[in-house]
């Protein structure tokens, strides 16, 4: 390492995804002078487009991929270096890549994001999904499928059941209700209709209500059955490396050989037991299985539930893993208990001018009571964006102070086809039982949750086009006593912008 030519930039990122290509744009219009690299594994960038500021803190954006030339036009101050960062020197200020070149650094941002935290790394049977690769390959192997094995309850689960075709999906959670990550059990009530046949609702009756969920009892199935007509029909491939993002699905088939449309079967509170293949269980002593079903499928998972399934393959949908191994060895970075890279409020890692950004990090300063860590694209952007601002002021002796984006957490997405926000508390995380509920619920159409604590709203769950997220946004930034309005907040008569004008 140390006869290695060096070359030295002021600023290098890790990273080619939506935390780092951000980071370097926010740099490079900060310092236009400066020099910045960006070293990255994947031959392209991502690119934050149709970047639309929904209301204080909600955004909506579209995510390119794009080849680095054109990041490199637009900031003739950046060098894209496309090689896999392979080993980090804290002391001497530089990172080695894969092909052996060496770039020092002022300051450093990793921006190199998670992988899929598989259930079992060496199972040929097992998929992750998460970037263009791994979802041509599990295109590629539905295309042959009868029946596959979904495990895990978060967003990636949410929609390969929902966009599945022609395929039967065994679907295993280990809770009470889909969707856990991202919402509650009524909700999940709300979209599980959205799984049975797509048959016009008559005439819904709008409801108010208190909060109350009816819960599949332990180890209980559900089964459902739809009817879809439309296709898709495929674009070209993205880079393999960095994360998919929203709507990674519209663009690819996923359908499998059968001729039935979306057929899911759920099971509830279990996980997995174990995976083995058909040669394996022939030669188990304890043969678990009914004789004639040994042999027909590749694959067998055994949920602890006492159910086991053959399948064609199965997708491990249970979250990720950030990928900080290049850069641990030999220095002395604090980890999170998640494995994530300890970031402070200034996006800063416990190593002096190591910044981190993204899925990779872990956002350990004192959360605002409004806000909290997902690994999603508009984290990943705001903090990329908020890690280049910091590097920009610290290099030039600036003040700054924790952006306003990680005041109030909010997210918005699709699930099930419909619109769903996302804001602050919305599950009453960290609330304990001091918080009330209040529902409005139209089946079909719209859900939606208010979470009050000491009268105040502090988050909410809106699915459907309801047009709240503002006004609920502004009420919860406000911090206003909303008692005297009691169940009226959510009367669908009262057009609640109006009210609170
Ligand atoms: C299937 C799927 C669907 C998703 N859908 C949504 C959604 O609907 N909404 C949402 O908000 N979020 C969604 N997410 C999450 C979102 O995509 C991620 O949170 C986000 O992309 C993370 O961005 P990042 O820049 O931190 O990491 P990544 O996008 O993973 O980028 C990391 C980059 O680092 C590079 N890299 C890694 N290691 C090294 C190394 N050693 N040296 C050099 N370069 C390296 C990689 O090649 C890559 O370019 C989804 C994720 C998946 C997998
Ligand atoms: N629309 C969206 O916003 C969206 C869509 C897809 C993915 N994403 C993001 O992409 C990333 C990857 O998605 P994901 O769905 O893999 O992760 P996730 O974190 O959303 O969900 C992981 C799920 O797996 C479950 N799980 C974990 N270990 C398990 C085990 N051993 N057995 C059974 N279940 C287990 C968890 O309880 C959780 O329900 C996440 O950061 C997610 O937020 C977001």
């Amino acid at each position: 390492m140390a006869d290695k030519k060096e070359k030295r930039f002021r600023f290098v990122i890790v990273g080619g995804g939506i935390a780092g290509v951000t980071c370097v744009e926010q740099l490079s219009s900060q310092i236009p002078s400066t020099d910045v690299a960006l070293i990255t594994a994947s031959p392209h960038i991502k690119a934050v487009t149709n970047y639309k500021q929904v209301s204080k803190t909600l955004e909506e954006f579209d995510v390119e991929e794009r080849p680095s030339s054109v990041l490199e036009e637009k900031f003739p101050n950046l060098t894209v270096i496309h090689s896999a960062v392979k080993s980090l020197h804290t002391q001497s200020h530089s990172v080695e890549t894969a092909d052996g070149r060496v770039f020092g650094y002022e300051k450093l941002c990793i921006c190199s994001g998670g992988r899929p935290k598989l259930l079992t790394q060496d199972n040929p049977y097992v998929l992750g999904i998460r970037d263009t690769d791994s979802a041509q390959e599990f295109q590629k192997r539905l295309s042959k499928a009868k029946r596959i094995v979904v495990v895990g309850n978060g967003g990636i689960a949410l929609e390969l059941v929902y966009e599945v075709e022609g395929c039967e999906v065994i679907w295993a959670v280990k809770d009470k209700a889909i969707g856990n990550t991202f919402f509650d059990a009524g909700a999940a009530q709300f979209l599980i209709p959205t799984l049975v046949a797509d048959k016009p609702e008559s005439a819904a009756l709008c409801k108010r209500t208190r909060y109350t969920t009816e819960e599949p009892a332990p180890g209980a199935s559900q089964s459902f059955t739809a009817d879809r007509n439309s296709r898709r029909h495929g674009s070209g491939p993205t880079e393999a490396g960095s994360a998919l993002g929203p709507d990674w699905h519209e663009g690819i088939v996923l359908r499998g050989t059968e001729q039935v449309s979306r057929r899911v079967l759920l099971e509830y509170q279990c996980e997995v037991k174990k995976i083995f293949t058909s040669e394996e269980l022939l030669n188990s002593p304890q043969q678990t299985l009914r004789l004639e079903n040994v042999g027909s499928w590749p694959v067998y998972i055994q949920l602890t539930n006492g159910k086991t399934f053959g399948c064609d393959f199965v997708v491990s949908a249970t979250g990720v893993v950030p990928n900080t191994e290049p850069f641990l060895n030999g220095n002395n970075f604090a980890l999170a208990d998640d494995g994530g890279l300890h970031v402070d409020d200034h996006m800063m890692t416990s190593e002096a001018d190591v910044y981190a950004a993204g899925d990779v990090c872990t956002a350990c300063w004192e959360h605002s009571p409004l806000w909290q860590q997902m690994r999603l694209w508009t984290q990943a952007r705001q903090m990329g964006w908020y890690a280049g601002r910091c590097m920009a002021a610290h290099v030039l002796s600036e003040p700054i102070e924790l952006d306003f984006c990680f005041e109030l957490f909010s997210h918005i997405t699709k699930f099930f086809n419909y619109k769903v926000v996302l804001l602050g508390k919305f599950n009453g995380q960290g609330l304990g039982p001091d918080h009330e509920l209040l529902l409005r619920c139209t089946k079909g159409q719209e859900y939606v949750k208010v979470v009050l604590s000491g009268g105040r709203m502090v988050g909410a769950v809106l699915i459907g086009e309801t047009d709240l997220e503002e006004t609920f946004e502004n009420l919860i930034l406000n911090k206003m006593d909303l008692t005297p309005y009691g169940e009226e907040l959510l009367n669908p008569d009262i057009d609640i912008e109006d009210y609170f004008d």
